[in-house]
């Protein structure tokens, strides 16, 4: 369930004179995501989704992602397009919390893509990178090697009663990463969340991608790497080779990976998979039950961790030469 502010009739219709999108026919909460509150509305111009801005997403950092979504939207890749309010700003206040107001994208997300999906999605993915490339604004990855480092420090003294022998488990995998962790291959705008539930499809055609809260400057390959994890792995936690192969060749078609790239990617799937175990330990431990936001399961991502520790070159993810 993810609408945490209530807003009134009253409050919205007023908000919405701060943008030429018409008078407000309908609007309800959606319960989908976890971060912010977020509202499908109706308007007299047409459909758009509100949303509001909480306590986990830092004000300073919205004229970043919503600037992105707008730079990467008049580049043609499918992604929300921000409303410009009268004054020519993107961000305004409704109930106390930072709004927006962003393009309605239709499509729905894939509860079990297949490996057409997995090929679209690299394709998509490849041309976020190459059109991020003249996006002026920076911002850094807060969950790179030192936040996980945070996150660690956090929730390693209750590790291992999530299960037995994590703490030493994980404290191995950092000193691996503290040495080898690459800081040298191209990089620039990254999604760093692209999971099913962030790309719409209309059939196995990409309508769009979403959720732009956790772009950032860092490494394309490590981005690679998130979607090998995210859409590559069965429910059984089986990795699937000709999604895997899809999904590279789909990202290589649109942006050939270069050979050190390649050679890093079992690694840097590793540390993604130890980025999303983290987070998600992190909420396991510190969220009460019953609170409203979702809980994600940490053990898919030990096990994906597991796997990419034992794999020696990134054929194994289906890569092929070009
Ligand atoms: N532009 C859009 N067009 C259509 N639906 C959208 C759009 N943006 C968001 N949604 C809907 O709102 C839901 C939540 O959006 P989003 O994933 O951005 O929220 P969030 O709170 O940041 O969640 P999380 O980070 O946990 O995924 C999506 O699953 C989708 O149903
Ligand atoms: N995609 C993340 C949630 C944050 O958006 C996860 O699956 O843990």
């Amino acid at each position: 369930m993810a609408v945490y502010t209530d807003v009134t009739e009253e409050e919205l219709s007023q908000y919405l004179r701060g943008y030429a999108v018409g008078d407000l026919m309908s609007y309800k909460g959606i319960a989908e995501g976890s971060e912010n509150s977020n509202y499908l509305l109706h308007t007299t111009a047409g459909t758009y989704i509100l949303t509001l801005y909480e306590k986990r997403v830092d004000g300073a950092e919205l004229p970043f992602f919503l600037g992105l979504m707008q730079h990467l939207a008049r580049k043609g890749i499918s992604c929300p397009l921000p409303v410009e309010r009268r004054d020519g700003s993107l961000i305004g206040t409704l109930a106390g919390r930072p709004a927006a107001i962003i393009t309605f994208l239709e499509g729905v997300w894939m509860r079990r893509p297949t490996a057409a999906h997995c090929r679209e999605v690299g394709k998509a993915l490849a041309g976020m990178h190459l059109a991020g490339a003249d996006f002026e604004m920076r911002r850094e990855n807060r969950l790179s090697v030192p936040g996980w480092r945070h996150l660690w420090e956090m929730t390693r003294p209750r590790a291992d009663e999530y299960e037995a022998g994590l703490a030493a488990e994980i404290d191995g995998e950092f000193a691996a990463f503290a040495e080898a962790w690459p800081d040298d291959l191209p990089s620039g705008v990254i999604h760093a969340d692209l999971f099913p539930d962030n790309v719409f499809f209309l059939g196995d055609r990409l309508s769009g991608l979403i959720d732009f809260y956790f772009a950032c400057n860092d490494l394309f390959a490590y981005d690679v790497a998130t979607c090998l994890n995210a859409w590559c792995f069965e429910k059984d936690n089986s990795f699937n080779l000709t999604k895997g192969r899809a999904l590279l060749s789909g990202y290589q078609s649109v942006r050939p990976l270069e050979p050190a790239e390649r050679e890093a990617l079992p690694l840097l799937a590793r540390g993604s998979a130890l980025r999303f175990m983290l987070t998600r330990l992190y909420d396991w431990l510190t969220i009460p039950d019953g609170a409203l936001v979702q809980k994600r399961d940490p053990s898919e991502f030990i096990r994906r961790l597991r796997f990419h520790r034992h794999i020696a070159s990134a054929t194994e993810y289906g890569l092929t030469a070009l």
